[in-house]
């Protein structure tokens, strides 16, 4: 519960307001029945008019009191609980953004989303609980207690006995509860998982007529939650009735032993109407206490499963204090670079790789699918990290560089093209934040994407659904590519960002390009020759080596793989 406890003491004024609303409301509930006990023993009891009036403006007194203290009890825990957990989302977004690919793979996306909404949401719950109950009831047990032995200690005798077996029932309920609700979060996680899948796979499930298929995934996941949350939720559901009946018996006790010493006169009707009060008090505020005790596993798995997140350093350090200017701009040199991805160390994606590229140079890869050439771009804006060997930009290893500066120095296509739910212009402002509106027409008119923009009715204003999903593949993909142009980075980094368009389109697009790069250094991976024919070097990548290096005619002669490749492409004569 440390967690919990490092958000809320930041919030000491709103902490203090509700102690104090709490002291307000037990005063009160415990100054109610001594005030009742003060009425029937000397002012019924006895017909004492002055007595009765003053008692009863004293109760209506304490009735408003007690109402303040509790309303100042629940702003104070409102205001509190919101503004801590807003403030824990806006901490693990923060932290979740630093992570790298590493970290994604291994805590799954699902299970982040499902740790920031609801686990967050169960520690916002169980702290509202403590704020509004814990301290009261802990405050209301004692002093009811103390009242208790005050009022009658042979009574006493009858509900001490009762707490040690309350008190061994709660802790058994608390220690079965844990692993069941460890459970019901992972299998909350799974029901998140499946489902992404399923809403972001539509049309793949609609086209293969699976949706039975998923329908039965989706089933078996919620059918897993509910069995969970079942069996928690009936170990919660039974404690309150079995504890009511419990206390209903204390109270029959009480008034069993009281009607006795009534009748032999060592009790007063006022002390034996105010002792079934206190009693009330002690056995209900322990029957609170038992409530926030049982929900405390759960909130403590959940508060684990965000500590875990908090915990978890990112593999690529933001380095701060690294680089930030270089003298020059665009140099790029992979030296023996070796990579595997965390967790199959033994089988190097890619190996040994050597190249290097300078300003105003484009250099391509080519490559069988799997042969690494994703994997190998991911490596210059630290998307993950060498293995063995470096990767240098401008003269230094990346991995000296302010994480922030080395990124801005790229402007990356990535293969699948992601945009954001927003406008156009806001989707070519992720490039540059600033740019004006001159620049977004620019990058747009050079990635060809400036016809079909300005055919929208409301131009660069024109609001994207989610993912982009209201465009073609092949406008998403020049969307992105103008996202990188706005940028003007020393290094463009295309990765397969031209499979989607036309073949006119293709060739405006790169003869544009080539105009807009001029001094930049561009690194392409392409599936099709004729995207880089003209590539000043190209590079063939077989199951993760560099297998041949050159220009396009020098490896049609040098190179059988991409002889294979370019021959199943081009026509004969372009192959002469
Ligand atoms: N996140 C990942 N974790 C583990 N292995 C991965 C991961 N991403 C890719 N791989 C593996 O790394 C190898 C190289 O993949 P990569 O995507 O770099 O190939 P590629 O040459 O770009 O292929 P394509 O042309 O099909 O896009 C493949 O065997 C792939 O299964």
């Amino acid at each position: 519960m440390g967690l919990i406890w490092k958000y809320i003491k930041r919030y000491k004024k709103f902490l203090l307001l509700n102690i104090v609303g709490s002291f307000g409301f037990i005063f009160v509930e415990l100054g109610l029945p001594t005030m009742l006990a003060r009425l029937i023993n000397g002012a019924i009891a006895g017909i004492d008019r002055d007595l009765f009036i003053n008692t009863i403006l004293i109760m209506l007194a304490f009735t408003v009191v007690g109402f303040i203290g509790r309303g100042v009890v629940s702003y104070a825990t409102s205001q509190l609980t919101t503004k801590m957990v807003a403030e824990m989302r806006n901490d693990m977004y923060h932290v979740i953004q630093t992570f790298s690919h590493e970290e994604f793979d291994r805590l799954g996306v699902s299970s982040l989303v499902t740790r920031v909404t609801n686990d967050a949401f169960v520690l916002m719950q169980f702290s509202q609980m403590i704020l509004r109950m814990g301290l009261t009831t802990v405050l209301m047990m004692f002093s009811s207690f103390y009242m208790i032995f005050q009022t009658s200690k042979s009574l006493s005798a009858v509900l001490i006995p009762a707490f040690p077996v309350l008190l061994g029932a709660v802790l058994i309920i608390g220690k079965k509860s844990r692993p069941l609700s460890e459970a019901q979060q992972s299998n909350l996680d799974n029901i998140n998982l499946i489902l992404r899948e399923a809403l972001s796979g539509l049309r793949v499930i609609r086209a293969f007529v699976r949706e039975k298929f998923q329908m039965k995934r989706f089933a078996i996941v919620n059918e897993a939650y509910s069995t969970v949350s079942k069996k928690l939720f009936y170990l919660m559901a039974w404690t309150q009735p079995v504890f009511s009946h419990v206390i209903n018996w204390i109270i029959i006790g009480i008034i069993w032993f009281g009607a006795s010493q009534l009748e032999a006169g060592s009790l007063q009707i006022g002390n034996l109407v105010a002792y079934i009060e206190y009693s009330f008090h002690a056995l209900f505020s322990f029957l609170n206490f038992a409530i926030v005790f049982m929900m405390y596993p759960r909130a403590a798995v959940s508060a684990s499963r965000i500590q875990e997140v908090f915990d978890t350093e990112s593999s690529i350090s933001p380095n701060e204090d690294g680089i930030v200017e270089t003298k020059t701009h665009g140099y790029l040199r992979f030296e023996n670079v070796s990579f595997s991805y965390p967790g199959n160390h033994d089988t190097p994606v890619i190996d040994n790789v050597s190249f290097s590229a300078e300003p105003g140079q484009t250099i391509a890869f080519i490559g069988s699918t799997g042969s690494g050439k994703s994997t190998l771009l991911q490596l210059i804006p630290r998307f993950y990290d060498t293995t063995e060997g470096r990767v240098l930009i401008d003269g230094h290893d990346v991995r000296e560089y302010n994480l922030e500066a080395l990124r801005q120095k790229i402007g990356y296509i990535p293969q699948k093209s992601l945009l954001f739910t927003g406008t156009i212009a806001d989707n070519l402002r992720y490039g540059k934040w600033d740019a004006s509106e001159n620049e977004l027409i620019d990058a747009s008119d050079i990635s060809q994407a400036k016809d079909f923009i300005l055919k929208k009715s409301e131009r660069f204003e024109e609001v994207l659904s989610e993912g982009g999903s209201n465009l073609s593949g092949g406008q998403k993909q020049r969307l992105s590519i103008a996202r990188a142009v706005v940028r003007k980075p020393d290094i463009y980094i295309f990765d397969d960002s031209f499979s989607a368009l036309d073949y006119a389109t293709d060739v405006r697009l790169r003869s544009r390009l080539k105009q807009e790069t001029g001094q930049s250094t561009v690194i392409i991976v392409a599936q099709r020759v004729s995207t880089i024919l003209h590539a000043d070097k190209i590079i063939v990548l077989d199951e993760g080596k560099k297998v041949a290096e050159g220009t396009h005619e020098e490896l049609l002669r040098t190179s059988q793989i991409y002889y294979d490749i370019a021959s199943s492409q081009l026509r004969e004569e372009e192959l002469a």
